[in-house]
């Protein structure tokens, strides 16, 4: 088993066999010290997906200061400090596997920025780890990221009561706690909640069961995220294929990019989005492969039965379940930048592949939006775009905001 990180961004849909299936897509998120770096290098740990010569460097770092149990969080706070130079949205996914499943973890710090980065990490996660201390219980902090959780639409989540130990591993502590959370996320909308006693530090509920609290019935952290269903969901919504590249081959153009949900086969009868055009799919190459079909979240070319004018950033879609196209965007938001958003501002939209100019109409009652805000926008665009309602498809819901005059990305954007 291994582990590796990169920063700051991931590319997935090469194979459906190495992603759908096997893969779990999941961030965490908490307020300072309530122990994140601990439970993922736990995590890593326990489940012996952390290369040895990283846990060599750990237990080296922590004898020198004078500690004899390695220090989990330098697991994690080592890559952190490489990664925060100059990484403007400050996320590095981490790869690990079990027998059972493969991770990729969207590891967010908890101290500055902190609504930015877990929007970034959490955006395609199927699953976001939300920490609390149990001396603390639900803070500010807790509400704030269950409601990006629901605004996101993160399918499922985990509240992780940490640091038990420090509680006597007291069960009335953790019922206090995941009550009260239990009862703030569903009342914001989040689908499914499982709460978990745990200790970071010493190891309880994170792999294995813990023996201090044997109240306790409920799956471990690990045994949750090998088990929680995933991948479905993209391959099952409809289909969307935005267009990366035009390839000319054989005096055939070929339309490369990744379907980023559902199937589509040949035969299909599609729509260009968005110049409305129709035509049938006569070949899916999947990895140099023939196919009949391919789904959600292959990388894929495909070729149709007419000659019809398409480019980078169009939308290919079945014409019985195309989504409608629109010059005015209304959308949840989070701002993730430093400079301010404002009524009437310019800005650059950019949807999957494409990128078009848009005017921020309306704040809905904001005079400005700063960094970690949430809110609602009204926005016009300068051309159509094919945009579905974010709850139905997250990844042709979604948008950012980009500032024209530098490129800097302002906002994310779910669509109503
Ligand atoms: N007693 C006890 N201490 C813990 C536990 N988990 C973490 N800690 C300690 O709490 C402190 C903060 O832990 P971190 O893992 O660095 O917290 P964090 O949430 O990653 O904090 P940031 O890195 O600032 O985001 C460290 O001193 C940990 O050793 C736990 O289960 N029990």
């Amino acid at each position: 088993m291994t582990s590796t990180t990169t920063s700051p961004a991931v590319t997935t849909g090469t194979g459906r066999s190495a992603t759908a299936v096997d893969t779990l897509r999941f961030a965490t998120a908490g307020s300072v010290d309530d122990g994140k770096s601990t439970l993922v290098g736990r995590l890593l740990h326990d489940s012996k997906s952390v290369l040895a010569d990283q846990l060599e460097a750990v237990e080296r770092a922590s004898a020198s200061r004078g500690q004899d149990t390695p220090d989990l969080a330098l697991l994690t706070d080592g890559l952190r400090a490489e990664r925060e130079q100059g990484i403007t949205i400050d996320v590095a996914y981490r790869y690990f596997a079990t027998p059972r499943r493969r991770f990729i973890l969207a590891d967010t710090p908890g101290h500055v920025q902190y609504t930015r980065n877990m929007v970034t990490g959490a955006s395609t996660a199927e699953l976001t780890v939300i920490l609390v201390d149990a001396r603390n219980g639900v803070v500010e902090q807790t509400r704030r990221h269950a409601a990006i959780a629901a605004l996101l639409r993160v399918p499922h989540v985990v509240l992780a009561v940490n640091k038990m130990d420090l509680v006597d591993y007291a069960e009335p502590v953790f019922t206090e706690v995941a009550a009260e959370f239990v009862q703030y996320a569903t009342e914001l909308g989040v689908p499914e909640i499982t709460a978990i006693p745990i200790s970071a530090l010493a190891g309880d509920n994170v792999v294995e069961p813990s023996a201090n609290m044997d109240w306790y019935g409920g799956p471990t952290v690990l045994e949750h995220l090998e088990t929680v269903p995933v991948g479905d969901d993209a391959a099952e919504a409809p289909p969307r294929f935005p267009v990366q590249y035009v390839i000319r081959h054989d005096g055939v153009r070929h339309y490369a990019g990744q379907l980023v949900s559902g199937t589509l086969r040949v035969g299909d009868e599609v729509t260009v989005l968005p110049s409305g055009r129709t035509s049938t799919i006569t070949a899916i190459d999947v990895l140099g492969r023939k196919e009949t079909a391919a789904c959600a979240p292959q990388s894929l070319t495909l070729c149709l039965a007419d000659e019809i004018d398409i480019a980078r950033g169009d939308l290919i879609v079945p014409t019985a379940a195309a989504p409608l196209t629109t010059q005015d965007v209304e959308a949840d938001v989070c701002h993730l930048a430093d400079r301010p958003l404002r009524n009437g501002d310019r800005v650059l939209l950019r949807h999957t592949t494409r990128t078009v100019r848009a005017i921020v109409k309306d704040l809905h009652g904001a005079d400005e939006l700063t960094a970690n805000d949430l809110g609602r926008v009204t926005l016009r665009t300068a051309e159509p775009l094919a945009l579905d309602p974010y709850s139905e498809v997250r990844r042709t819901g979604s948008f950012l905001l980009i500032d024209p005059a530098d490129g800097a990305t302002l906002t994310a954007g779910m669509a109503r």
